[in-house]
C-alpha cells in the first residue's frame, strides 16, 4: 500500500496532493479566498510601516520641520497600520485554521467510510498500523499543507517580496547587498537539517518504537505477567524512553548552538556591511531614514527567509502522506457497494435451494485454485455441516458465500438468485455469521448483540434466549447493560461464542452461517450451542464448519472437503459407513484423542 505512492514521482504525489487538498476544502473556499486576501493586506502593511518611518525622520525630525499634526498622522498611521496588520493576521489564523481542521475532519471521515466499503481482498495484504495510520496521521498531514503552504510559505514570500520591493525603491544597490543573503540563508539552513536530520529521524523512529512498546506490553500483559517480565519490559521502555530524549535533545542542540547563531552572525555581518556602506557616503539627512528603514527591513528579511527554507521538507513530508490518504480513497470499492447498479428484485424463488453452488472454482492468486469445481444445494431450513482437514477449502467457501471475494457470476445462488445480484442490504439481513473469534466490542452486552441496527429490547432478549445467553446476560450486575470489557474480557470464550451466535440470530437471517464456532469452547457449551441450533432447525438453514465433529453429527448433511473437492457427502450415519473414508478416519481419531 505504502510503495506503490512513495514509488510515485513528486509532481504526480503533489498534484494528487492539491486536488485532495481542494475536494477537501471545497465547502469552505470562501473561508478560503477571505484568509489569503487578509494575509496579504497584513503582509503589505508590515512593509509599508518603515516607509512611514522613513517618512517622519526625513522631512520632519532630522530637518527640524515639526509640522506636528503630519507628525502625528504619520505616527498614527505607523502604529494603525501595525495593529491592523496584527489584528488581520490574527483573523485569518482563526479562519485558516478552522478550515485546515474541518478539512482534516471531512477527509478522515471519507477515508474511514472509504476504508469500512474496502473489499476483504484489500484487507489481507493491508497491515493495520499502516491504515491506522492513513486515517489518523496521514490526513493531519492535510493540516500540515495548509499551515505550511498557505501560512507560512505565502505569509513569508509575500513579506519577503514586498519588502525587497520597497528596498529597491528605496536603495537599488542595498537591496543588491541584502539579496547576497539568499544564498547564504539557505546554505545554512541545508547544512543545519543535513546535520540534525539524523537526530529527527530516530526521534520519529524512536517515538513509533515507544508506541509499539505500549501496545504490545498492553496486548500481552496475561502473558508478560505470567513470566514475571515486568521489570525487563519496564527496563527497555526506559531505555527506548531515553534514547528518545536524546534524540530530541541532539535536535534542539542542532538548532540552538547551529542554526541560530550561523543566522544571527549573518545579520550583524549584514547590518555591519549596510552601516559600513553608509559610512562611506556622504551621509546627508535624508539617508538617515533611509537607513532607519534598511535596518528595520532587515530584521524581516532573515525569519522569513529561514521559514521558506525550513518549510521544505515538512512540506515533502506532508505531500507524500496526503498523497497516500490520496491512494487509499483510490482503492476500488466492493462491488455490492456500488450504488450505481440496478435494484435486485425483491424477492427470490420460493421454493429454490438457500444455497445452490454449481462448478465453483476460486483461487487467491491467478492460477492457484484452493476450490476446484464444487457444487452443493443446500435445502431452504436445512442444517449442513462441513468438514475437511485444515487448508482444505472450508474458510475460503464460507468467505464466498459471504461475498467477501467476488465468485465466478453465476456460480452461487441464493434463494434462487445470482450472488451478486442481491442488494447489500438485503444480503447481510438474510446471512447471518458466528465467527471462529467472536469479535466482541468494548461495549454493553445489549450494544453488542445490537450491532448499531436500532434493536428492540425484546429482539435482543429474544436472539439471546434463542442462543442460550439470556441467563448469563440477566445475572451479570446491570443485566443487558453491563459493559464486557475490551474484546468482551469480562466473559468467558464460550459466553462471548453465546453473544456472537445471539447476535447473528438477532438479525433474524435465513441463512446462518457458523465458522469453527466450538472450537474454542468446552463440551458443556458446545451441549448449549448444539441445542441452540436444533432448536433453529428448520426454520432457519445452516451452514456450519466444524473442526469438532460432534457439533455436526446432528446435521442434515454433512460435507467433506478434501484439497478444495468435496470427496465425500451424507449423515453421519451414512458417512461412518464409508469404510477408509476420510470422515470416518477423522472421527475415529477425534474419538481416540477424547
Ligand atoms: N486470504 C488468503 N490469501 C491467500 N491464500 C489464502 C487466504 N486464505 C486462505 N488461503 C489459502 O487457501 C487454502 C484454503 O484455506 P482455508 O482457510 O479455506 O482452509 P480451511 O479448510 O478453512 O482451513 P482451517 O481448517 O485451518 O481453517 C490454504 O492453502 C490457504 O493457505
Amino acid at each position: 500500500m505504502q510503495s506503490d505512492t512513495t514509488a510515485k514521482a513528486m509532481p504526480a504525489q503533489a498534484a494528487q496532493a492539491i486536488g485532495l487538498l481542494r475536494r477537501a476544502a471545497q465547502p469552505d473556499r470562501r473561508h478560503l479566498l477571505w484568509a489569503t486576501l487578509w494575509l496579504i493586506l497584513a503582509a503589505g502593511l508590515e512593509v509599508i510601516g518603515p516607509i512611514l518611518g522613513k517618512a517622519l525622520i526625513d522631512e520632519h525630525l532630522l530637518p527640524r520641520h515639526l509640522d506636528f499634526p503630519r507628525m502625528a498622522m504619520l505616527l498614527g498611521a505607523m502604529l494603525v497600520s501595525g495593529w491592523i496588520a496584527s489584528w488581520l493576521r490574527y483573523l485569518q489564523l482563526v479562519r485558516l485554521s478552522g478550515l485546515a481542521m474541518r478539512s482534516v475532519q471531512r477527509l478522515r471521515e471519507w477515508v474511514f467510510g472509504h476504508v469500512l466499503r474496502l473489499p476483504m481482498a484489500f484487507f489481507d495484504r493491508a497491515i493495520t498500523g499502516q491504515l491506522i495510520s492513513r486515517v489518523t496521521n496521514d490526513t493531519e498531514a492535510v493540516k500540515t499543507l495548509y499551515i505550511q503552504v498557505l501560512f507560512v510559505i505565502l505569509d513569508s514570500s509575500i513579506v519577503l517580496v514586498g519588502t525587497m520591493i520597497a528596498m529597491a525603491w528605496l536603495d537599488w544597490r542595498l537591496m543588491l547587498i541584502v539579496l547576497a543573503l539568499v544564498p547564504a540563508v539557505v546554505v545554512i539552513v541545508f547544512v543545519y537539517q543535513r546535520l540534525s536530520a539524523p537526530a529527527v529521524t530516530r526521534a520519529r523512529a524512536l517515538r513509533s518504537d515507544i508506541n509499539g512498546q505500549i501496545a504490545e506490553s498492553i496486548g500481552g500483559m496475561s502473558v508478560l505477567q505470567a513470566n514475571n517480565a515486568q521489570e525487563r519490559f519496564g527496563a527497555r521502555f526506559g531505555a527506548t524512553n531515553e534514547a528518545h530524549y536524546k534524540a530530541r535533545l541532539a535536535e534542539l542542540r542542532a538548532n540552538a548552538f547551529l542554526l541560530r547563531p550561523a543566522l544571527d552572525l549573518l545579520n550583524v555581518i549584514l547590518l555591519a556591511v549596510v552601516i559600513y556602506s553608509f559610512g562611506r557616503r556622504e551621509m546627508n539627512a535624508l539617508e538617515v531614514g533611509v537607513l532607519y528603514a534598511f535596518i528595520s527591513y532587515i530584521a524581516r528579511v532573515v525569519e522569513p527567509m529561514i521559514q521558506i527554507t525550513m518549510q521544505f521538507s515538512g512540506l515533502q513530508q506532508a505531500v507524500v502522506a496526503t498523497a497516500r490518504v490520496s491512494a487509499l480513497l483510490g482503492e476500488a470499492g466492493a462491488p455490492e457497494h456500488d450504488s450505481g447498479r440496478a435494484p435486485p428484485p425483491a424477492v427470490g424463488a420460493p421454493d429454490a435451494p438457500a444455497v445452490r453452488i454449481r462448478d465453483l472454482s476460486f483461487g487467491y492468486a491467478p492460477g492457484q485454485d484452493v476450490l476446484h469445481g464444487l457444487n452443493l444445494d443446500v435445502p431452504q431450513g436445512a442444517f449442513f455441516g462441513i468438514v475437511g482437514h485444515t487448508g482444505s477449502g472450508k474458510s475460503t467457501l464460507l468467505s464466498l458465500l459471504l461475498r467477501y471475494y467476488p465468485s465466478r457470476p453465476g456460480a452461487i445462488e441464493v434463494h434462487g438468485q445470482p450472488l451478486a445480484a442481491i442488494g447489500n442490504e438485503r444480503f447481510r439481513s438474510e446471512v447471518g455469521l458466528v465467527p471462529q473469534d467472536p469479535f466482541l466490542l468494548a461495549a454493553s452486552a445489549r450494544e453488542n448483540i445490537d450491532m448499531g441496527r436500532g434493536l428492540s429490547q425484546q429482539a435482543i432478549e429474544t436472539a439471546a434466549r434463542a442462543a442460550h445467553a439470556h441467563d448469563f446476560i440477566a445475572a451479570l450486575e446491570d443485566g443487558y447493560d453491563t459493559p464486557l470489557g475490551e474484546s468482551g474480557s469480562r466473559l468467558s470464550t464460550g459466553q462471548k461464542q453465546l453473544i456472537a451466535i445471539a447476535r447473528a440470530l438477532a438479525g433474524q437471517p435465513r441463512i446462518l452461517l457458523l465458522d469453527e464456532a466450538t472450537s474454542h469452547i468446552d463440551s458443556a457449551t458446545e451441549q448449549v450451542v448444539q441445542e441452540a441450533l436444533n432448536e433453529l432447525r428448520g426454520r432457519v438453514t445452516i451452514i456450519a464448519i466444524a473442526h469438532r465433529l460432534s457439533t455436526i453429527r446432528e446435521a442434515d448433511r454433512i460435507v467433506v472437503l478434501n484439497h478444495g473437492r468435496i470427496s465425500e457427502a451424507g449423515s453421519h450415519d451414512e458417512l461412518m459407513q464409508v469404510d477408509g473414508g476420510l470422515y470416518q478416519r477423522l472421527y475415529l481419531l477425534q474419538q481416540l484423542a477424547a
